[in-house]
């Protein structure tokens, strides 16, 4: 049984928020980014979110706080199975205890961490790194499951989305609304594209302020971004979100005219080009409407005919 008044119970999943942040001292600062998670039940779900299929063999977590969600991941955390038997490792009570890595830029939660899961690390099923998650050397991970700092968390996602592995991730849900958008909805844009080039991402749930403290300004939500090929070729990736990033920038004008004014954000020589090239009934739309397949077959086009510049 998990004993939420100290650090030492080696048994994972229980904690109590609230006695964790009361343990770690330093009170959370929304200057720096730290909203931690009280609300017991959404710390229990979250996990849960991962894929069923998903790796949980080496978890990652960025912005460890006080532990809350680090408690529960380090339960959640299963080696592969060696008998091979279910494949069903989440509801597998058997299963060998995975490894986690949590990175936390704040040396005072650092050093709570490390001595409230003392435990943990001595058995060799946690690292707790101290850096910025924007700079440090990611380590290798199945998985990614992190309740995000907000002011970064743009640039944390699309460090993690490349590598290609399932990610349950905290957002501020108008954030999260534009990264799930469809072509034609209003919240659709260059987050959208540009995050559905690597995942399918699905807003999970919905998490109220009242759950977090200290409260952070918006309502919150949860994103599961489940990593697939897509449904199109694009030869060079960095041009495609490039091109995608210079035509949302005229969303409310016809595809014709973004390209034609855009040219010294997408990096094309001649634009015009491109347009003298491209299907009339695509020119006349607006980046809005356009499918991602759409955007990459365009940039196909624009990276053929319009004489694009190296990044
Ligand atoms: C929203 S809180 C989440 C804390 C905890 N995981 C929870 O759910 O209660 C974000 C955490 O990220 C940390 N943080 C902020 N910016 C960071 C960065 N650039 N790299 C790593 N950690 C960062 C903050 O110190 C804070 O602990």
């Amino acid at each position: 049984m998990t004993d939420s008044s100290t650090g030492e119970d080696a048994a994972y999943g229980g904690r109590d928020p609230d006695a964790l942040a009361r343990r770690a001292g330093s009170r959370a600062d929304p200057d720096r980014d730290q909203h931690f998670l009280v609300d017991d039940r959404v710390l229990d779900r979250i996990p849960g979110y991962l894929p069923d299929d998903a790796d949980r063999s080496r978890l990652l977590e960025i912005g460890g706080g006080a532990g809350a969600l680090t408690d529960r991941l380090l339960a959640a955390a299963t080696a592969p199975s060696t008998a091979g038997a279910t494949g069903d490792t989440a509801a597998d009570a058997t299963a060998e205890p995975g490894h986690v890595t949590v990175i936390e830029r704040d040396g005072a939660f650092v050093d709570f961490l490390r001595e409230e899961f003392a435990a943990a690390i001595a058995d060799g099923l946690l690292d707790v790194v101290e850096g910025d998650a924007l700079d440090v050397d990611l380590p290798p991970f199945s998985a990614c499951v992190a309740n995000l700092p907000y002011g970064v968390s743009s640039e944390i996602a699309f460090r993690l989305l490349p590598e290609k592995r399932p990610l349950v991730l905290m957002f501020q849900a108008e954030f999260a609304e534009r990264m799930v958008a469809s072509a034609g909805e209003s919240e659709y844009g260059r987050l959208s594209v540009s995050a559905q080039h690597y995942a399918d991402a699905e807003i999970v749930e919905r998490v109220p302020k009242e759950a977090f403290d200290p409260q952070p300004a918006v309502e919150s939500a949860v994103v599961r971004c489940t990593p697939r090929d897509p449904d199109y070729a694009v030869g060079d990736e960095t041009f495609f979100l490039r091109f995608v990033k210079a035509l949302f920038t005229q969303r409310r004008k016809t595809v014709r005219n973004a390209i034609r004014n855009t040219g010294h954000i997408s990096g094309l020589d001649e634009p015009e080009a491109v347009v003298d090239a491209a299907d009339e009934e695509l020119l006349s739309s607006r980046p809005g409407t356009l499918e991602p397949a759409a955007f990459a077959a365009l940039a196909e086009l624009a990276r053929e005919r319009g004489s694009p510049t190296e990044a």
